[in-house]
C-alpha cells in the first residue's frame, strides 16, 4: 500500500506555489488544496457585503459561515481581494476558524498537496516533505503582472510591486502563524526557474527523499 503522503509547499506571494503544487499533486496522485483561497474567500465575502476586511470581529463571524461555495477560484483572484485576505489572515479567529477544514483535506486518503504560508508550521507540522518556495521581490511582481496582463488587466509593474510587499510585510509581520520557513523545509529559490523547471526540482528532491527514507527501512 502507498503511503500518506502530505507535501506542504509553502511561499510568498507569486512564488509559483500553487502551481508547483498543483503539479505535484498531479504527478504523485494526490488531492490539492490552495489554502489561500480560503482567506481570499472570506475576504471576497465581506467586500461583497459591503464590510471592511480590517474589521476583525466581522472577519470572524464571515469565516465560521463560510461555505464551500463561497470558494471559487476564479472569483478570488486580484490584488484587492488578495490584500483583503492578508487582512483577515491576521486576526487568529479567523485562522483557527478555518485549521478544521483544512486538517481534515490533509488527512483524507490517499493524501494532499497543501499551497499556503503556515501549511509546514502549523496546519501540518507533520507533513511528510516541506517545501518553502520563494523567487526575488522582482521577479515574482513581474510573474504577477504578467498574470494580470493575461487576464486582460491594465497593470502598473511599480504598483503589482509595492502591493505584493506590503502583503509579504503584513504576512511576515503577524503575531500569529507569520509566514516562515519551517526548520525542516527545503528551499527552492525558483528566480532563474521557468514553471518546468521548478517542477523538476522539486519532483527530484522528493523522489530522491522517498528512496532514501525507503532504503533506510529496508
Ligand atoms: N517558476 C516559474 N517561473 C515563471 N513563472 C511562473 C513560475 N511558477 C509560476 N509562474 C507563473 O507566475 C504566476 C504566479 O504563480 P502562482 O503559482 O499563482 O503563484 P502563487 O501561488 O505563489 O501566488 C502565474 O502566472 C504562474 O503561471
Ligand atoms: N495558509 C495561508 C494562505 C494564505 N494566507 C493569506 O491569504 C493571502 C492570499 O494568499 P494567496 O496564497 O491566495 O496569495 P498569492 O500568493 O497567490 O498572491 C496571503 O497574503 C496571506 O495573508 C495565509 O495567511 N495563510
Amino acid at each position: 500500500m502507498n503511503p500518506h503522503l502530505v507535501i506542504a509547499v509553502d511561499g510568498p506571494a507569486a512564488s509559483g506555489k500553487s502551481t508547483l503544487a498543483k503539479r505535484l499533486a498531479l504527478h504523485f496522485g494526490l488531492r490539492f488544496l490552495d489554502t489561500g483561497l480560503l482567506y481570499r474567500a472570506v475576504a471576497k465575502a465581506m467586500l461583497d457585503h459591503d464590510l471592511d476586511p480590517g474589521d476583525a470581529a466581522a472577519a470572524v463571524r464571515t469565516a465560521e459561515e463560510l461555505e464551500a461555495e463561497d470558494v471559487q477560484p476564479n472569483r478570488l483572484k486580484g490584488e484587492a481581494i488578495g490584500q483583503g485576505a492578508s487582512k483577515v489572515a491576521a486576526v487568529p479567529a479567523v485562522r483557527a476558524a478555518l485549521l478544521p477544514f483544512q486538517r481534515r483535506f490533509a488527512a483524507r486518503p490517499p493524501g494532499a498537496v497543501l499551497a499556503g504560508r503556515d501549511v509546514g508550521t502549523v496546519v501540518c507540522p507533520d507533513a511528510t516533505f516541506k517545501l518553502f518556495v520563494t523567487a526575488s521581490e522582482e521577479e515574482r511582481a513581474r510573474r504577477r503582472y504578467e498574470e494580470l496582463r493575461q487576464r486582460g488587466e491594465a497593470p502598473i509593474y511599480a504598483a503589482v510591486l509595492a502591493e505584493l510587499r506590503e502583503r509579504d510585510r503584513r504576512d511576515s509581520d503577524r503575531a500569529v502563524a507569520p509566514m516562515r520557513v519551517a526548520p525542516d523545509a527545503w528551499v527552492l529559490d525558483s528566480t532563474g526557474l521557468d514553471a518546468d523547471a521548478a517542477f523538476e526540482a522539486a519532483r527530484r528532491y522528493i523522489e530522491s527523499q522517498l528512496e532514501r527514507r525507503h532504503s533506510s527501512v529496508a
